[in-house]
């Protein structure tokens, strides 16, 4: 099929969004308002760490199959499907998200288009944001263009974007005409032949199985985490009791690791818009759990760092504390709001002296946070170190035993941020170790 796809909005999402259509047999062009992001992508460079992406945007920019561009003049009259992969971040003043960039993304296409062509949304958004641009569409389009809408959520996550992508847990589109559904089945063919779940419902549906989904993860991890607060009063093993939940087919042993807690760019942002939304609509208390799901993985933070703090016998000034992981989650480069890099700052504002080692996250750290240390390896992290900090599971971290560390740290100390390390290993070496959901003596005093 010659068909020809423009993907709107080219980061995390829609970069993957479109090298997989190229992979798919497309014709893409991705266009973004950043002169240096659609630079480095035309030059077939990824400007942030995704695995298996690199290989299939080299691959397809090579082949002239997958091009990039600023100029919307480019895509709109060119492009059949133009899909919307823009960022939706949290508005400034905490209030749901920021659609400004969703708005001008359509209203640009819109201006426009001539001719027949679909407009396709993947943003997460708040439910009624289709139906709304469907006025805004209307309210720009040209008289020579016959523009049509559908929704169709993206589930992706970093670190395995390219294959949540190829292979689906499941499509969804809403869809409010034939021909739009047709061509999205089109475009999803290979998905559907290999026999992928295909919901297909109306605006509203669609925008809310993506928040939904994010709401239950988010969730899932803070009633786990809730539990990690109780085990770490009275004791108890927190990894044994998120095994023993998972057997039961109904609940599964996913999203149940305690630790430090969720981050990223979506769960966060997500759960607060939700509340925003239903707020707005009048819903004021339907997703009242949903604060305390944000302020129960919040606590997560604030407990590390008064564990820190009391293991350094309430002597963080001047201490030396290395931490190691400063990204979201571990594969991704992504720090928006990570868990490790809040801790980092805290432990740094606190008075400590921090230093940070990220496999692939110092860069991001440091454009945001420069005042933090950052080193180049783990042993110059760890050097001289009075304590360690182990907060995203990398593997590199993953597999760490004592006898790593011993040469080079000042104490045998070390916070297992997200219980990957063996205890008893540690413990046999003489380190004080302390895990998530691990039962320890209040941590009072004053930071
Ligand atoms: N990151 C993920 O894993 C993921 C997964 C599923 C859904 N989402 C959702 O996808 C959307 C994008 O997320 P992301 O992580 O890719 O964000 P991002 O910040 O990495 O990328 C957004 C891109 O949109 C560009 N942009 C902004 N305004 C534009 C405009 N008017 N025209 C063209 N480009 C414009 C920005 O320059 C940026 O490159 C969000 O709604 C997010 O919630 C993200
Ligand atoms: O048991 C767990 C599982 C995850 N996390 C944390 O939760 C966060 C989010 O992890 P994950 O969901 O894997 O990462 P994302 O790439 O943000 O993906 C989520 O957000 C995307 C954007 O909306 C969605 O597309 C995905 O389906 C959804 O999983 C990370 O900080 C993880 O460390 C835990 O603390 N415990």
């Amino acid at each position: 099929m010659s068909m020809k796809i423009s993907v709107v909005g080219t980061g995390y999402l829609g970069v993957t969004h479109a090298a997989c259509m190229a992979e798919l047999g497309f014709e893409v062009i991705g266009v973004d308002v950043d002169p240096a992001k659609i630079e480095a992508l035309s030059a077939g460079l990824l400007p942030f760490h995704e695995p298996g992406l690199p290989e299939l945007l080299r691959k397809h920019v090579a082949s002239g199959r997958l091009r990039f561009t600023t100029d919307y003049e480019q895509v709109s009259s060119w492009a059949d499907v133009h899909f919307i992969g823009v960022g939706t971040p949290q508005r400034a003043d905490g209030h749901g998200a920021d659609m400004r960039y969703v708005d001008a993304a359509v209203a640009e296409l819109a201006t426009r288009i001539r001719g027949k062509a679909l407009i396709v949304g993947k943003s997460t958004v708040p439910v009624g944001t289709a139906r709304r641009l469907r006025t805004l569409i209307a309210a720009n389009a040209h008289p020579d263009a016959e523009i049509t809408l559908a929704w169709n959520p993206e589930f992706l996550r970093e670190g395995f974007a390219v294959a949540d992508t190829m292979t689906p847990d499941r499509l969804v589109l809403g869809v409010e005409d034939e021909t739009s559904e047709a061509l999205l089945r089109g475009i999803y063919a290979s998905a559907l032949a290999a026999a992928t779940p295909l919901i297909v419902t109306d605006f509203e549906t669609a925008e809310l199985v993506k928040v939904a989904a994010n709401a239950f993860l988010a969730t899932k991890i803070s009633f786990i985490n809730s539990f990690a607060e109780i085990t770490e009063t009275i004791g108890g093993d927190i990894t044994v009791l998120a095994d023993a939940l998972g057997h039961d087919a109904r609940i599964g042993r996913k999203f149940l690791n305690a630790g430090v807690g969720f981050g990223g760019g979506c769960l966060p942002k997500d759960i607060r818009a939700l509340q925003a939304r239903t707020s707005e609509l009048g819903l004021t208390h339907t997703m009242g759990f949903l604060a305390e799901v944000d302020e129960i993985n919040l606590r997560r933070r604030e407990r590390v760092v008064r564990l820190a703090h009391t293991m350094l016998n309430e002597k963080l000034v001047g201490a030396r504390i290395a931490v190691l992981g400063v990204t979201f989650k571990p594969d991704s480069d992504d720090v928006r709001d990570s868990p490790a890099l809040d801790i980092a700052v805290r432990l740094f504002n606190a008075g400590a002296e921090v230093l940070v080692y990220d496999p692939k996250g110092n860069k991001n750290a440091a454009e945001r946070f420069p005042r933090l240390h950052y080193a180049k390896d783990l042993p110059e992290a760890v050097a001289q170190a009075d304590l360690v900090l182990l907060l995203t599971e990398w593997a590199e971290f993953r597999a760490l035993v004592p006898a790593d560390l011993e040469p080079l740290v000042a104490e045998r100390r070390i916070i297992d941020g997200r219980n990957v390390l063996s205890r008893g290993q540690w413990e046999a070496a003489g380190w004080e170790i302390v895990g998530m959901g691990q039962h320890h003596a209040p941590l009072d005093g004053e930071l």
